[in-house]
């Protein structure tokens, strides 16, 4: 691999992964063009902390995606660009399915046109459905309960097959929840609609919302409520490097889980929480959400040992707090 081969396309940079991946990116060497249609990404912090090319665009524009990869010899493309929110993938599915899978078999043919082979790409335990065993490891079967889940599923479908009949390599990464954000509090979660649990909490410790909603405590688990497998945003993105140096190196197509193998459930992750931010969190203990089950947790030991992944923030402490620092001294 020559200075020429270390330019990395990666959609949806400017989104909460992306730009924690970008970062990790550069660190590591890599020149990075970012290619977002700023639906959900910010631009303010990515212009401010990476010295990354903002390609405001979409996947699915061919005329865009031509000029990026007929300009710069692109190594390969890490793929964040998406829909995320489970809820919304039920009552909109055509949404969800025009993005995440027509939209990426688009990029996928236009990377096959230019000659670019490698792809990374954001997955998710969503793929898998109700777990039947713990830790869901990658050989589980996949029986995705939700259109994000199931559209996801088709992609990991189309890599497979576009490997022996194109030569397309891909590195397939199932997430776990994705937390945190990063420590030196450049980037943090800001999605708008908020969803996940742990912006939500610290949005009730910061008074910005009168309480956390609790959805359920009535599962199976020792105190009724859901349990998850929290994993740093920061660690994914350093699996992402290491995931994309892997396939440069051995061009060997890969999927791994990224989760930390530990749960938490939602009225501990509060409890972090309290005792993290030193303020009160009202709660309100609401109704069963639709659709979650009520454990997932993930055992990444194939990102371990074939990538020598360690996770450096293993703890929810960590990730809480910087989260909440995130939080409290965001300049954007
Ligand atoms: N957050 C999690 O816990 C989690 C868990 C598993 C998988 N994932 C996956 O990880 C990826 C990133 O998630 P995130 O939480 O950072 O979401 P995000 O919404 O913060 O980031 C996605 C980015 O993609 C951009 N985007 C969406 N559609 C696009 C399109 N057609 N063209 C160009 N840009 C587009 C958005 O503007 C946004 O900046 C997604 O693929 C998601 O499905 C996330
Ligand atoms: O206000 C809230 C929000 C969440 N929860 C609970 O907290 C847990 C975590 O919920 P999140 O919404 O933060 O995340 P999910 O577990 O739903 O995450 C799923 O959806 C994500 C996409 O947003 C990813 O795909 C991820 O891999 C997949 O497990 C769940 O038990 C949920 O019921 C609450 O009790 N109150």
């Amino acid at each position: 691999m020559d200075s020429s081969d270390r330019t990395i396309l990666v959609t949806g940079g400017a989104g909460y992964i992306g730009a924690h991946a970008v970062k990790a990116l550069e660190e590591r060497g890599f020149q990075v063009i970012i290619l977002d249609n700023l639906v959900y990404g910010h631009r303010e912090p990515i212009e401010a902390h990476l010295k990354a090319k903002l390609v405001v665009g979409d996947i699915s524009d061919r005329h865009v995606l031509d000029q990026i990869f007929t300009g710069t010899k692109i190594a390969a493309v890490m793929h964040f660009a998406a829909y995320a929110y489970v809820g919304e993938s039920v009552t909109d599915p055509a949404k969800y399915y025009q993005n995440n899978v027509v939209g990426t078999i688009a990029l996928l043919d236009v990377m096959r046109q230019h000659g670019v082979t490698n792809f990374v790409f954001s997955s998710t335990c969503a793929t898998y459905g109700n777990p039947q065993q713990i830790p869901i490891d990658e050989n589980h079967p996949q029986n995705p309960i939700n259109p994000y889940g199931a559209g996801k599923l088709v992609i990991e479908r189309v890599l497979k097959d576009y490997d022996p009949a194109y030569g397309l390599k891909s590195v397939i990464f199932r997430y776990f929840n994705a937390a945190g954000a990063d420590p030196d509090r450049l980037f943090g979660e800001d999605h708008n609609p908020e969803t996940h649990l742990i912006p939500l909490i610290l949005q009730a410790a910061a008074g910005k919302r009168a309480a956390i909603s609790v959805f359920g405590t009535d599962y199976d688990t020792p105190d009724g409520t859901c349990i998850r497998d929290y994993i740093h945003v920061t660690d994914l993105a350093q699996a992402h490097v290491l995931g994309l140096e892997y396939l440069l190196k051995h061009q060997d197509s890969q999927i791994f889980n990224l989760g930390n193998g530990n749960g938490f459930s939602v009225k501990e992750v509060i409890d972090t929480a309290k005792q993290v931010t030193g303020k009160e969190i009202p709660v309100e203990e609401c109704p069963r959400r639709s659709g979650d089950p009520a454990v997932l947790i993930g055992s990444s030991d194939k990102a371990r040992q074939i990538l020598g992944w360690k996770p450096k923030y293993a703890d929810l402490n960590a990730i809480v707090q910087h989260a909440w620092e995130w939080h409290q001294y965001r300049h954007f």
